[in-house]
């Protein structure tokens, strides 16, 4: 692939940046005991990660991707859930290896960056602030910034005029399908890593432009000063 000079790069969250699935774990599996339910576990978690913290807990209680739980049961747990992130967001969770310096390489050559998650600003923000990358980005748009989430395009059209550059010269960099559904739709370039959370799936079969298992792989495909 010829190497790309973008007008910005659009980074996803959680499972591109962050592993946040430790906390989300933790919480959904305090959130089953208070209900008296079983808990879940890390590894049925990682693959319920990806549409917001609300899909989250849906998932959580039916214990699947698909489908929906009982209004009264959503309705007693989800505020549970909400107490418990709002205390527990990022003591368990890990920035991903060669993060750190691939943002700070990114910016050396000259790209604006920017962040957008489908995890409501509540989190987003105290996140990023508590691992030291909130202050790289120059828009951060979270899954209640817009009146539509990934996989929709609107947050990624939203940043992309925000920092005024034109979709087909942007570039998204995340782990899932509603990251590479959004990027088609808006007309952004799209990079997947492997090592993130993609339902149980494998991104391959998404086809996103490029696929790399480590963060810094994305050096190869930009052009750098
Ligand atoms: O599901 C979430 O809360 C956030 O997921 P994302 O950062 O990968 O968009
Ligand atoms: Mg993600």
């Amino acid at each position: 692939m010829e190497k790309l000079k973008p007008g910005f790069v659009l980074f996803d969250l959680d499972g591109t940046l962050i592993d946040s699935v430790p906390d989300l774990a933790y919480c959904v599996d305090e959130m089953m005991k208070a209900l008296d339910m079983p808990v879940r576990g890390e590894a049925a978690v990682r693959n319920w990660v990806g549409n917001g913290v609300q899909r989250l807990t849906e998932r959580a209680l039916i214990n699947a991707v698909e489908g929906m739980p009982d209004q009264e049961l959503m309705d007693k747990a989800y505020p549970i859930f909400l107490e418990l992130y709002k205390h527990n967001y990022s003591q368990r969770s890990r920035i991903y290896d060669g993060v750190v310096e691939g943002i700070e390489w990114i910016i050396e050559q000259g790209y604006r960056v920017a962040c957008v998650t489908n995890k409501a600003e509540a989190f987003t923000i105290p996140l990023l602030k508590d691992k030291g990358l909130h202050d790289y980005f120059e828009v951060i748009v979270s899954g209640d910034t817009c009146a539509e989430k990934k996989p929709h395009p609107m947050p990624l059209l939203y940043a992309a005029e925000k920092l005024g550059v034109a979709p087909e010269n942007a570039l998204m960099i995340g782990d899932s399908r509603s990251d590479v559904k959004a990027a088609r739709a808006a007309g952004f370039h799209i990079f997947c890593m492997t090592y993130g959370y993609n339902h149980g799936e494998d991104i391959r079969d998404y086809k996103p432009d490029v696929i790399a298992d480590s963060f810094l792989e994305f050096k190869d495909y930009l052009v750098s000063k």
